[in-house]
């Protein structure tokens, strides 16, 4: 029997008195691409920030790899194997676009080090359409590209689950088939992918299951074809008929 790489239950997260989520079970097996959706406000960055330790959950309990991660630090969640990339990625300015590359690398302690491991930067650059800036200052970048590069470097880390929050947003169109490839290569290869997004196009083309978030509550966790044919979802997003691509908001 395969074991889950990650395991949330009854998840809950207050800020005040607002309950953002408040019983959130769900799991990401090895191998799996798992899309986190719902409305604007839903709760699925709030979960992304209290799973990867940037926000501390108000109940439940989160385990990854075998091990507690609940109240962990996030260098240690990120040393287990979990890497998150955020929605609005911020770049240094006294780095190059490779070096901040560079610096992405796993060794096989699970620490961080700037030695050969995992996707070579050649190749990353030349997959992210970055290799005609990778001498510029990484906060040069416009805002696609730097989306494109907190996922490269995100990658680069060779994670055991990459977590993602809105990878298309910014990005031009005719990207995003190039990021469904490199994505479902890296989970061939032993990765696993928990993606917040907003395109359902993308959704469809990568996800193996979807997760839908609403007012906080999981309201379906189903494989995306099976998304359009769901009232609850349908009517999450504001009754309106699921076309291509057209549960985004
Ligand atoms: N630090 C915070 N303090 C107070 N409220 C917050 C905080 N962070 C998020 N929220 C609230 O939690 C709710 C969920 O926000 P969250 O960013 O998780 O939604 P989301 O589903 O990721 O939305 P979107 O698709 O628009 O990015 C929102 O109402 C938001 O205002």
């Amino acid at each position: 029997m395969t074991t889950e790489l990650l395991a949330v239950r009854g998840l809950a997260k207050a800020f005040g008195l607002s309950n953002v989520l408040e019983d959130v079970s769900f799991s990401v097996m090895p191998g799996e691409i798992v899309g986190l959706l719902g409305p604007n406000g839903s709760g699925k960055s709030t979960a992304l920030n209290v799973i990867s330790g940037f926000l501390p959950r108000s109940a439940g309990t989160i385990t990854f790899a075998g091990r507690d991660i609940s109240d962990a630090p996030v260098h240690a969640i990120t040393d287990l194997g979990l890497v998150r990339t955020f929605q609005l990625p911020s770049m240094p300015h006294r780095m190059t676009v490779r070096e901040v590359l560079k610096a992405g690398k796993r060794d096989d302690g699970g620490r961080f080090a700037p030695v050969a491991y995992g996707p070579e930067i050649d190749v990353l650059l030349q997959e992210f359409r970055l290799a005609h800036v990778a001498g510029h200052a990484a906060s040069a970048l416009s805002g696609g590209q730097k989306k494109l590069l907190s996922v490269a470097t995100a990658l680069r880390a060779n994670p055991k689950l990459l977590c993602l929050d809105e990878p298309t947003a910014g990005v031009h169109v005719s990207l995003r088939s190039d990021l469904v490839g490199v994505l479902r290569n890296y989970v061939a290869q032993g990765g696993a992918c928990l993606v917040v997004e907003h395109d359902m196009l993308f959704i469809r083309d990568l996800c193996t299951r979807c997760i839908v978030l609403d007012r906080g509550n999981i309201i379906a966790d189903c494989l995306p074809g099976e998304l359009e044919n769901n009232p609850r979802v349908v009517e999450a997003y504001l009754g309106k008929a699921i076309e291509k691509g057209g549960m985004a908001q």
